[in-house]
């Protein structure tokens, strides 16, 4: 870390130094110390009598030697260096007031107010990438349904009955690439499959339709042969055929909507979820009545496998493993091992016992794999599921391509080609001004972009922004866009629904959702979420139902929980705020956009130095043709995004108007965090734990992502803090104890680490429940310890 900013604060004195010691070897923290002890030693000695401080204390604490001589001196600045002109009705010099407050507690200053558009590194790439706005450039999209007159749902050998129901019913005309190959594919051959598409490609789609045509042929097979009374063949109880595994509740949820919808024109075909968080008791209630396809996460599957004796599943004859490399992430192996050995038993015993009566059944189930990646632990987990199974991939919108998994490449995951994306290169202070100025940008014209999503490195840290997005906007300078929408009290939980004449169209749960004046217009309303592991399951939900029921413009401030698989409509556009923990978690981020070949743009949000050095890092695995990352930086953002449309003057007087605003409203945010400690707390926690979450980036990455270049004081400002970063400690937050918080997070970063936390693993779902505490204390000590105290952090 930067260690000028720390060392600014100590005072030398001004006696002659009559040796001056030298600190050699060590860490730069012992040698800091010691640097410290010396400099306490010696101010000792040099104290007049009185105990008054000596006159020369507030002197610059500096040798000239230590520090270049052309750098201007740095003073503790103070609340009136930029004090903005008092406003009617503001509270009553509210930082005033804190600061005073706070200094009144101490004998020294405890809080640093520093500028926002001084002492920011500077840019090292400039140069080299071209500065560019994001183009309007059309590229055709690699994920979109095929336009070809011959590409239909008929050609590939669908039922006329799915694809008019398809049609008409779903609005959905012709299959995307994938589809075309997995569709036609799995409705000829039992063979096992590895369906391995880009994000938002259609792969439910491409392995439900299959399994559902033949669920349905089973069915006149039964009919004919038996002669059955049933108006269709198959019914409830006739048998489970078909079982989908998803990583986590918000996946399997979400597939069984869509296979639900796909049901409606099969209406005999019953099908189901069990899935952690549930009540095991009605699930065995569901299992006794009989389902047709059971959609599962691994962990729940289990445990109903050994207790459920209602569950009968030696009729299952396909198996998909959705989302494999996640499931392989949250270190469902164990499980997923165990679940196709039972069902490879039963199956194996119901056919030697000839107790199936089920005519047309194939002799073998067909397992499939489907990931975005070909990573190791999705091979290893082919290894597990897979006997000699058919690679299926999509090149191309019109290539699709099938061959055996040993012939795959390595991996070849890439963004959707029509997704525009950019980085924009943004100094630690100024994040977040900035991330309110792309906001406000973002939306600024009602209609253009309707749904954002914001992804943040931890919990904590979305709970802080939530806050602020929503604050009360009484604290924020008066702006020249007219009067703004009003919101309750950011730490009042009882915020009213907004009262403007856009309401959103559902009800939305006021932990999780409010107007966010910040960065709303009057006539653009903009409705903020949040979504972490912490939250209950339930509030988890109807959060994610919400946002994407939600007729209205919308942001969703989010942590890694949202960024797999999950399909919500409308998203147009994806910032990454914090950089992604790993390419392939960066790649699936931004394939929340840009699906099924709609547009979508996405930026993420790099600091000047070594963090630069991840454009190339982005760059890589670009298909031809695609254009060039578009480069912006904060200046850009920040003028753009708190310039006043009535500014006149010249060039200059109109930098100093945005420059001016931006400050206003940093130093708004700063005076609200000091009006309560509870908000103090929680911006404090916020910076905490996103410092400890930077640590955890995968090894390949971390060169670009060096927590020792990290500028913690100028990284406190993004956070409203004013404390040095020596002095940010959250009271009860100790390293590697967070009281329950983000247990999946913790899991993920320990197997990023290395660390597998088996003993964490619950009922089958990311926010499952520790069942033994100490078992999981310990442990969770463990990997504090393996990963140097970085536990905070909520990253699923
Ligand atoms: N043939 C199609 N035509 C138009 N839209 C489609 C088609 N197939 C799927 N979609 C839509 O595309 C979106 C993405 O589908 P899906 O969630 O299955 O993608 P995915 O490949 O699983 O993405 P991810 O890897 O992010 O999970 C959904 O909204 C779905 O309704």
């Amino acid at each position: 870390m930067a260690d000028d900013g720390m060392l600014l604060n100590f005072s030398v004195g001004d006696g002659p130094l009559i040796a001056k010691p030298s600190f050699k070897g060590g860490s730069w923290k012992d040698r800091l110390s010691a640097k410290k002890a010396a400099l306490h030693r010696q101010k000792k000695l040099t104290q007049p009598s009185t105990g008054r401080p000596a006159a020369s204390e507030n002197k610059p604490a500096r040798e000239e030697s230590d520090f270049p001589v052309n750098r201007a001196a740095k003073r503790q600045r103070t609340e009136t260096d930029f004090a903005p002109t008092p406003r009617a009705g503001a509270p009553r010099g509210a930082g005033q007031t804190n600061g005073d407050r706070s200094e009144r507690r101490t004998d020294g200053p405890k809080q640093v107010i520093s500028s926002l558009f001084t002492y920011n590194p500077a840019s090292t790439s400039k140069g080299e990438a071209k500065i560019a706005e994001i183009q309007d450039v059309d590229v055709e999209p690699s994920n979109a349904p095929l336009s070809g007159e011959l590409e239909t749902f008929t050609s590939l050998g669908l039922s006329p009955t799915i694809a008019s129901h398809l049609l008409n019913k779903l609005g959905i005309k012709a299959p995307t690439a994938i589809q075309k190959a997995a569709v036609s594919q799995l409705l000829k051959e039992d063979s096992d499959a590895f369906i391995q598409a880009e994000t938002g490609s259609g792969k439910t789609l491409a392995y439900l339709l299959p399994i559902v045509q033949r669920i349905m042929a089973l069915s006149k097979a039964t009919k004919t042969v038996e002669e059955s009374n049933e108006p269709d063949g198959v019914h409830r109880d006739s048998g489970l055929f078909a079982i989908i595994l998803a990583p986590t509740r918000e996946l399997s949820k979400q597939i069984s909507v869509v296979l639900e919808s796909l049901l409606r024109c099969a209406h005999w075909i019953v099908a189901g979820t069990v899935q952690g968080g549930e009540k095991k008791k009605s699930e065995k209630a569901r299992l006794r009545k009989g389902l047709n396809i059971l959609v599962a996460t691994p962990g729940r599957l289990a445990d109903h496998l050994d207790n459920t004796e209602a569950l009968d599943v030696s009729n299952v004859r396909w198996l998909v493993l959705d989302e494999g490399d996640r499931l392989m992430e949250l270190g469902f192996e164990d499980e997923i091992q165990k679940i196709v050995s039972k069902l490879n038993m039963r199956m194996k015993t119901a056919q030697l016992s000839k107790t199936s009566r089920i005519p047309g059944l194939p002799e073998r189930r067909t397992t499939v794999l489907c990931s975005a990646t070909m990573k190791m632990n999705v091979q290893r987990l082919g290894e597990i599921s897979l006997k000699e199974a058919v690679h299926i991939q999509a090149a191309s919108s019109d290539k699709p391509e099938v061959g055996t998994t040993q012939e795959t490449k390595e991996d070849v995951f890439s963004a959707p080609a029509q997704l525009k994306q950019s980085y924009a290169v943004v100094p630690a202070k100024l994040r977040l001004v900035s991330l309110i100025a792309l906001l406000k940008r973002t939306f600024a014209r009602r209609g253009s972009v309707m749904k954002a999503i914001v992804f943040i490195s931890c919990a904590d840290s979305v709970d802080f922004h939530f806050e602020i997005l929503s604050r009360d906007q009484a604290d924020q300078p008066a702006s020249s866009d007219g009067p703004r929408p009003s919101a309750t009290d950011a730490t009042n939980n009882e915020r009213p629904a907004p009262t403007t004449q856009n309401q959103p169209t559902r009800p939305s749960d006021p932990r999780t959702s409010a107007l966010a004046p910040s960065i709303s217009s009057p006539n653009n309303p903009i409705q903020t979420y949040r979504l972490h592991g912490s939250l209950p399951q339930s509030l988890r939900t109807s959060t994610l139902k919400s946002f994407a029921t939600s007729k209205d413009p919308a942001v969703l401030l989010c942590t890694d929980v949202a960024s797999r698989g999950l399909d919500l409509p409308n998203v147009d556009f994806v910032l990454e705020y914090d950089p992604a923990f790993s390419k392939d978690d960066h790649l699936h981020r931004v394939g929340r956009t840009a699906r099924a070949g709609r547009q979508g743009r996405a930026t993420v949000f790099l600091m000047p130095g070594c963090e630069e050095g991840y454009v190339s890092v982005l760059a890589e695995g670009r298909r031809e043709g695609e254009k060039a990352l578009s480069r912006q930086d904060a200046n850009e953002l920040l003028r753009k995004g708190f310039v006043s449309p009535a500014a006149t003057g010249t060039e200059k007087e109109k930098e100093r108007g945005w420059q001016d605003r931006a400050t206003e409203w940093q130093l708004g945010v700063e005076r609200w965090a000091l009006e309560q400690p509870a908000r103090l707390e929680m911006a404090r926690r916020a910076f905490q734990s996103h410092v400890r979450a930077y640590a955890t980036h995968v090894a390949a990455e971390r060169a670009c992502f060096d927590i020792k270049q990290l500028h913690l004081g100028h990284l406190a400002k993004a956070f409203a803090l004013r404390d040095r970063p020596g002095r940010i400690g959250v009271p009860g937050m100790r390293p590697g104890v967070d009281g329950g918080k983000g247990k999946t997070e913790r899991k993920d970063a320990a197997k990023r680490k290395g660390v597998v936390a088996r003993g964490e693993k619950g009922d089958g779902d990311v926010a499952a429940v520790v069942t033994d505490e100490e078992v999981a204390r310990r442990k969770m000590r463990a990997m504090a310890r393996a990963m140097g105290g970085a536990s905070e952090f909520n990253l699923g």
